[in-house]
């Protein structure tokens, strides 16, 4: 109904948070009235919009040929105002003529059922508006009483919110870094469990102050911590004990469709080893990234967490310790219970895309084969990284699920980009692990890592096992990539070597999460690596004053670029699987982001800032590969058909569109 004109002036002035001026913005585009067939509206509370409405039948040159003007009404009026109310109030002031060709768009969210009323309502975060509900919803669902009674504006909740962060901020100045942080995620995690929609959006809005709290690096000390933490449980947990149950407990989630997992074991939860059932923290923060990122309903998310025990010592014999006290299980006995997981999800939701997140290397690579084929899933931490370290591999440590996972893919694309042979790409690249550099000269050497282990013929002056030193003086690479989870490996002398690099501008990239896992921190790669290295991070540091008003920029090269745009895309595609082409599409997406001049600069992403921006961008190059590969089955009421006939702008503007967007709903009770 929209033309991708008006629809991209109102998404522009919801996303810069213009409301009031959002209708305005559209009057003084440079839209082509006289092409435009339908007209938006965005309607702000009643004055406005009728005031804007008028204006607009003023501007609308009277040979226009006006199919209808779609009044975007209930976005951000005032909660005292019915939607519909004021949709009309708004064209009431258009003449006849034109308000009937009037129509009232459901680009907004239309009223949202609820099957509960009451106290039920009040405590059920996602229909929850704490003071927010009008009078008249009060009304409507048995709430009048129950609350003090002004009616508190989204808006005002918002500003009300922030400012008591802001405060914690200020009156926890100087304490230890890691009890503010808890604090932090502490007061995010309460509106978190009391009122989403006014979660997500804060959350939306600052992103970037607030990614560091909800996602790497507190979300690992939240891990560490979380059974003194656990005061509420949130997504869903299967245990070894539930063998031959998930069946029917996957149908105790109380919502009808969910369309993005977020499923670990917890074995290998970022750098810090095996937590248990205490790694719950990472699905939930992944999925946080979600609905902020891409715009997944968080109606239609779900954490998972599969216990089959935990090797952690400490663990076991901690008495708060919530997860199964028991070593973990192998073997066939561990993938019999991953198996029932997935039957499970895919009988009750067969469209819903599982994320494996933070599995054991053994366990990420043997269920990524074992699933691929079958079920709509992928592994972010083998799959999801690789896009964000494509500027460049020659030199890698850390041969994981997550180093591997790079490399694979990394030479896929480079061999690819460069028109080399993949062979000649793959001996350019080294891969060292906890027992140094990986030659074929290496005992038991793990079946993953074998194709990148060198011939000691090939690699004069190195021996096999050789130190990270050894290598980086030998080798003098452009690019080190650490992704071992051992903080602090990129010392001193491995960076003061790295200046010896071949290449200009070396690029070290230390991946590993969180903060204390770095293979090294910002400040010390730009002193001892000198000015002009390329730097990222897998957690985010400041950038570095280099004197002289220059600054050492630094990269967050976390897979939270990609991850939501893969399962965005992959979701509004309908694809039935993930194949290696959508990843690939979505990592030359992000790489061909960037300007030469920004990476000149040693900028590699765009800020996170514009996070829902790029995962429109990345969402739409997944869901284009998926057409092309055939796969794409549609979504909703958008065919294969349609979807195939899109064209790229009309794809991104497609994904943007479906993002969800925290707004209050009209809630309307049915029984
Ligand atoms: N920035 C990002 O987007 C991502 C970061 N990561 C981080 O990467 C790290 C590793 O993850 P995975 O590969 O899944 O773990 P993993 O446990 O599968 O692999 C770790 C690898 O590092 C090696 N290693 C250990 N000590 C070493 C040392 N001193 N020198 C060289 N290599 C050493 C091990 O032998 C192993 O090959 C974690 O800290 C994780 O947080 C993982 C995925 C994405
Ligand atoms: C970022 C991420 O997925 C990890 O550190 O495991
Ligand atoms: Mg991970």
């Amino acid at each position: 109904m929209m033309n991708e004109q008006t629809t991209e002036v109102c998404r522009n002035s919801i996303r810069n948070d213009q409301k009031r001026t959002c209708a305005f913005s559209l009057l003084e585009s440079n839209l082509d009235l006289k092409r435009a067939n339908d007209i938006s509206l965005a309607a702000t509370n009643l004055d406005n919009g009728a005031g804007i409405a008028f204006q607009m039948e003023e501007s609308i040159p009277l040979d226009c040929e006006l199919t209808g003007i779609v009044i975007i009404a209930g976005l951000f009026v005032s909660e005292e105002k019915p939607m519909w109310r004021l949709a009309r109030c708004a064209s009431s002031n258009l003449s006849r003529s034109l308000r009937r060709r009037c129509f009232y768009t459901a680009a907004i969210p239309g009223p949202c059922i609820v099957h509960k009323r009451g106290t039920d309502i009040l405590h059920d975060p996602w229909f929850n508006k704490d003071t927010g509900f009008p009078l008249t919803e009060r009304d409507r669902l048995g709430l009048r009483g129950l609350l003090p009674p002004r009616v508190i504006s989204f808006e005002h909740q918002y500003d009300r919110f922030m400012e008591s962060y802001r405060s914690l901020e200020k009156n926890t100045q100087g304490q230890p870094h890691g009890s503010v942080s808890l604090a932090k995620w502490r007061i995010l995690n309460r509106l978190h469990d009391r009122n989403e929609t006014l979660y997500y959006r804060v959350l939306i809005d600052n992103i970037k102050d607030f990614a560091p709290i909800i996602y790497t690096p507190t979300v690992g000390l939240v891990c560490q911590n979380y059974s003194g933490l656990f005061r509420r449980p949130r997504g869903m947990y299967f245990s070894a004990k539930d063998k031959g149950e998930m069946m029917s407990m996957i149908y105790n989630w109380p919502a009808h469709q969910v369309d993005m997992i977020v499923l670990t074991d917890g074995s290998r939860i970022l750098g810090l080893g095996d937590l248990g059932v205490q790694g719950i923290g990472i699905p939930i923060g992944k999925l946080d990234i979600y609905v902020a990122a891409a715009g997944i309903n968080p109606q239609r998310i779900l954490p998972v967490m599969l216990d089959v025990g935990t090797n952690n010592q400490k663990l076991l014999e901690d008495p708060l310790y919530l997860g199964l006290r028991q070593p973990r299980l192998e073997g066939e006995e561990y993938l019999s219970i991953v198996d029932e997981f997935m039957e499970a999800v895919h009988t009750r939701w067969p469209k819903a895309i599982v994320q494996f997140e933070d599995f054991q290397m053994k366990w990420a690579f043997e269920t990524l084969q074992r699933y691929r084929k079958r079920f709509c899933m992928f592994n972010d931490d083998i799959q999801g990284t690789a896009g964000v370290a494509l500027a460049g591999v020659t030199g890698n440590m850390g041969a994981g699920s997550a180093g591997l996972g790079v490399l694979n893919m990394a030479i896929e694309a480079l061999s690819r980009m460069s028109g080399n042979n993949e062979m000649a790409v793959k001996n350019k690249c080294y891969l060292l692990d906890k027992d140094g550099l990986i030659t074929k000269e290496r005992k038991n050497i793990d079946p993953a890592a074998a194709p990148f282990a060198k011939d000691l013929k090939d690699v004069e002056g190195l021996r096999e096992g050789a130190s990270p030193i050894e290598v980086v003086k030998k080798l003098k690479p452009h690019v080190l990539l650490g992704l071992s989870g051992v903080g602090g490996i990129f010392n001193e002398e491995v960076l003061k070597a790295m200046r010896e690099s071949d290449s200009t501008k070396p690029a070290i990239f230390a991946m590993s999460n969180p903060t204390m896992n770095a293979e090294c921190t910002a400040a010390d790669a730009f002193k001892y690596a000198g000015p002009n290295i390329v730097f990222g991070s897998g957690s985010p540091f400041e950038d570095v004053d280099l004197g002289n008003g220059k600054v050492g920029h630094v990269n967050q090269a976390n897979n939270m670029y990609l991850f939501p745009g893969i399962g965005l895309g992959t979701l509004l595609s309908g694809a039935h699987i993930i194949t290696d082409g959508m990843l690939q599409a979505a990592a030359e997406c992000l790489a061909s982001y960037m300007t030469d001049e920004e990476i000149q600069k040693g900028i590699l992403y765009p800020s996170i800032d514009s996070i829902r921006d790029i995962t429109a961008e990345v969402g739409a190059a997944v869901l284009r590969a998926a057409v092309e590969e055939d796969l794409a089955e549609g979504h909703g009421d958008v065919g294969p058909r349609e979807l195939k006939q899109m064209s790229k702008p009309e794809t991104v503007a497609y994904v943007s569109r479906n993002m969800w967007f925290p707004v209050y709903s009209p809630l309307v009770h049915e029984k």
